[in-house]
């Protein structure tokens, strides 16, 4: 290739000239030059970036740049003399997120902010990457060292391709980036072009970068490999999934994880997010998500959140996949174990990314969903206590402290209980929950041991009223022990099991589902066997 053989020209002619020079002090640098030349040549012959140890905060180490400053300061000066006679703009819009630029200098931050432009990809080996600190600050900033003329490895390429991915899913927009805006970036912009317009050919997405910078020009070997790319559908990411996320659950989990999380996810798929407002809902963004097509749709969020996204894609064939972002996550304690409590993220995103479908059942209470449970009493009076407010500031104590309220005050609720169509039965409860799936941490629904959640049948544990605070205590602290140490005849609970449950009353009663709150006076909930699609650990399917 032409560079590589001017490289190893140049490098030649400069040993022979520090061979030949009578002037030891003047061979030094002579051979200095062609040193540096010929470490470059043998990096062009390997197609090595690497040789320049770019970090990925885009600093080029000293060291390096002490050897190679003959080759450095060659480029710096052509690449100076070449942006002073371009024709075209430093910074283009290509796109309405996408941008094409030559190297970024400090100067050119502020025309970066003015168009709003937070995210940049380097495509420089030779260059620093982001010149000044303050860039560093304010930008997401990420490098793909790329050898100039050269092209990257097809994994590098697909790996910026899926950052890219990200940030425009996170509704930033791009430049992209090399020395002069001419080869490099625009190899990777029309990469990126094909893969967000599938339906482009080659040709059109070049016209289209090319109508705009009109200096882009790909050689042979970029062309060759776009082309194989296409050709074999490569561009394309895996598979569209949906993330929905709740950005207040848990205080603002999202926050503090989305980075790792996208990090991970975007290595496999490609993934558009979507974030809940208080008027836009999980169950509507869900909706949108289906008629994308998306094939998986991954809820981040508590309890609530998970159910929204549920509701929509029970009987269908799209797959949920659970980020445990909320207060407590009872669903996520079910299908991931233990491990949830420790490393959630860590342990969803492997279920997400490593694990396997399970069918699982979920329940119907009127209209509504129900994955985990619904309850009455002593459950609705903990979840109406642990408001955004105090799960904000108390986490998981919040709901401790709303169950030891519920237990002082002792409200008691009539109720007619139908199981399965047989005779009804009026019952005096403090609490009634009807369960399709709740790990040991949900107490009150824990009648009859942890509730199956793939059996096709709902668990149903009461707590007749019981006049004294430490009757109900030790009605607690039956069912809790009725997991390790059952007995025959439970004194303080009651524990049922059926496919369809009805409640009803005379007057209007609060309850609630996966932890929101409603108000009826009459529930009809049925099981709906095997009804979801759930990512899970693949321990899980051999249990
Ligand atoms: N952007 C938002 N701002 C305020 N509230 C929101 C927003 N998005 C969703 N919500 C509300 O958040 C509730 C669902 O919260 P979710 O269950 O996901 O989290 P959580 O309450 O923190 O967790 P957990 O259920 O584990 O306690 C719904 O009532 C929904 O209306």
């Amino acid at each position: 290739m032409f560079v590589t053989k001017y490289y190893i020209v140049a490098s030649v002619f400069f040993y022979l000239l520090a061979l030949l020079c009578p002037n030891f002090w003047l061979s030094l640098p002579l051979a200095w030059i062609a040193l540096s030349l010929s470490v470059v040549s043998i990096a062009y012959l390997c197609n090595f970036p690497h040789l320049f140890r770019k970090k990925p905060n885009g600093v080029i180490p000293n060291g390096i740049q002490l050897v190679l400053a003959p080759f450095l300061i060659g480029v710096h000066y052509y690449n100076y003399w070449a942006r002073h006679h371009d024709s075209v703009a430093p910074i283009q819009r290509i796109d309405p997120q996408l941008y094409l630029a030559r190297r970024l200098f400090s100067k050119d931050l502020e025309e970066l902010k003015a168009q709003g432009i937070s995210s940049i990809l380097d495509m420089t080996a030779e260059f620093h990457g982001l010149e000044s600190r303050k860039a560093e600050k304010d930008f997401h900033y990420f490098n793909l060292p790329v050898l100039d003329h050269k092209v990257p490895s097809k994994r590098q390429l697909l790996k910026a391709l899926d950052w890219m991915d990200v940030q425009l899913a996170s509704s930033r927009k791009v430049v992209v980036h090399c020395a002069l805006g001419r080869g490099r970036s625009v190899f990777v912009l029309a990469a990126y072009l094909l893969r967000r317009y599938p339906q482009l050919s080659i040709d059109e997405v070049m016209k289209k970068i090319k109508n705009i910078r009109n200096t882009a020009n790909l050689n042979k070997e970029q062309m060759t490999m776009l082309q194989q790319l296409h050709n074999e559908n490569a561009l394309v990411a895996d598979k569209t999934v949906w993330m929905i996320v709740n950005p207040v659950s848990g205080g603002g989990k999202w926050a503090t994880y989305k980075d790792e999380i996208l990090e991970k996810i975007t290595a496999k798929y490609h993934v558009e997010i979507r974030e809940t407002t208080p008027d836009i809902s999980a169950t509507q963004l869900a909706k949108q998500a289906i008629q994308a097509n998306a094939q998986m749709i991954i809820a981040g969020g508590g309890d609530g959140t998970v159910t929204e996204v549920a509701s929509q894609i029970i009987h269908t064939d799209i797959v949920l996949g659970i980020l445990p972002l909320g207060t407590a996550n009872a669903l996520c304690h079910v299908l991931y174990g233990i491990e949830n409590k420790i490393i959630p993220v860590e342990t969803a995103c492997g279920a997400i990314l490593d694990g396997e479908i399970t069918q699982i059942d979920s329940a119907s209470c009127n209209e509504d969903l129900i994955l985990l449970v619904a309850g009455v009493g002593f459950e609705q009076q903990m979840i109406e206590f642990a408001e955004r407010e105090e799960k904000n500031n108390d986490g998981q104590m919040a709901y401790l402290k709303g169950l030891w309220g519920a237990i002082s005050n002792n409200n008691t609720l009539t109720l007619d209980l139908t199981l399965d169509g047989e005779s009804q039965k009026n019952v005096e409860v403090s609490s009634l929950v009807i369960a399709n799936a709740a790990p040991f941490t949900t107490l009150l629904a824990q009648g009859g041991g942890e509730p199956d959640l793939q059996d096709g049948i709902l668990d149903i544990t009461y707590l007749p009223s019981n006049e004294s605070v430490t009757g109900r205590l030790l009605s607690l602290s039956e069912l809790a022990l009725s997991n390790f140490l059952p007995t025959a005849e439970p004194m303080g609970f009651v524990h049922k099991q059926a496919k369809q449950v009805m409640v009803s009353s005379d007057e209007v009663f609060k309850y609630v589902i996966d932890g929101e709150l409603y108000e009826s006076n009459k529930l009809t909930i049925n099981v709906q066997p095997r009804s979801l699609n759930v990512m899970v650990p693949t321990w899980f399917n051999e249990q």
